[in-house]
């Protein structure tokens, strides 16, 4: 990873997203349910929350995806338009859940498209291509390069998307995001998947885009990842927002604990094994056999 060429721009504490009772319904279901946040720059703050708490639902209601069926979303004191595309223009990027890249383009035109909302060149320009054009391409390609280095995809800038590993195709969305030039990047799960070594790469990378006076609100089920990263942590349950403080306060919370963190994850990887394991050990004679292979299995 290398360091961006841009200056930081950390005013640290001012305010960037101001989301004021915000609410999501869907017919007689109601998603999120008046949940106020706000990310101050050079801040890393988490939303976690059991499964279906609403914590995508309110991305996508600070992103322009949906428009909220009550509440406002300000950012930098300016309410948000109800379109995505103007929320990337006005300042906020975010990443998916489920991994959206251009399979079939390179990796360095993904990061181009990211730039859309910031190159001045217009639709005749590009058909002409005319001098205004070769000169913004060129402004452009550079700064799609530097992104690339800095989330350590330079050499692969001319492999497809699609070749990519896991891992490194989640790093190309952060590198497209990063490419709308915002001042609050929305990460939406960035380690699912990932290994440990990856995730922790991932972290770093993180710590590094808020270096660079980028605020950050992160979706996460990894608990270390958030509670090691995050300056605040805000836990959603059942689309309501349950409590906000720093990790220490968070993880020592009782109504977190039960409504959370005491309970196994939908997709805990250990959890299917543990009881595999149990199931094994009630019924074997040795009841060492089958537990102690599994052990080693993982
Ligand atoms: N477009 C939609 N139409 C109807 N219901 C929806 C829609 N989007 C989300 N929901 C519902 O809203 C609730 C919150 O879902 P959401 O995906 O926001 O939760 P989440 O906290 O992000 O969950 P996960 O951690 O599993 O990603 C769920 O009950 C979900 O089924």
């Amino acid at each position: 990873m290398t360091t961006m060429t841009t200056t930081a721009t950390t005013t640290t504490g001012q305010t960037v997203l101001d989301a004021r009772g915000v609410t999501m319904r869907f017919g007689g279901l109601t998603a999120v349910r008046g949940v106020d946040l706000t990310v101050r720059s050079g801040e890393i703050v988490g939303l976690i929350g059991p499964n279906g708490a609403g914590k995508t639902t309110f991305f996508n209601c600070l992103t322009g995806l949906y428009t909220p069926t009550e509440g406002e979303v300000r950012y930098k004191d300016t309410v948000l338009p109800p379109t995505s595309y103007k929320v990337t223009a006005a300042g906020i990027a975010r990443t998916f859940q489920n991994i959206r890249l251009f399979a079939n383009m390179t990796v360095l035109e993904n990061v181009l498209v990211g730039r859309h909302t910031r190159t001045k060149e217009g639709f005749w320009s590009a058909v002409l291509r005319g001098p205004g054009f070769h000169k913004a391409e060129a402004a452009s390609r550079a700064r799609a390069t530097e992104l690339l280095e800095f989330v350590g995809l330079a050499a692969k800038a001319d492999h497809l998307a699609r070749n990519l590993p896991y891992g490194e195709q989640r790093k190309l969305e952060i590198a497209r995001a990063l490419a709308s030039e915002p001042g609050l990047l929305l990460l939406d799960e960035p380690t699912a998947g990932m290994n440990p070594q990856e995730t922790r790469a991932t972290e770093e990378l993180v710590f590094a885009i808020r270096d660079q006076g980028i605020a950050v609100l992160v979706i996460e089920h990894d608990m270390r990842f958030i509670f090691n990263l995050c300056d605040r942590v805000a836990v959603l349950v059942q689309g309501e927002k349950l409590i906000e403080g720093d990790s220490a306060t968070v993880q020592g919370d009782e109504r977190v604990v039960a409504a959370y963190l005491g309970e196994p994850l939908e997709n805990d990887p250990g959890a299917a094994e543990a009881a595999e394991v149990e199931a094994a050990e009630a019924h074997a004679d040795t009841p060492h056999d089958t537990a102690a292979g599994k052990e080693n299995d993982r």
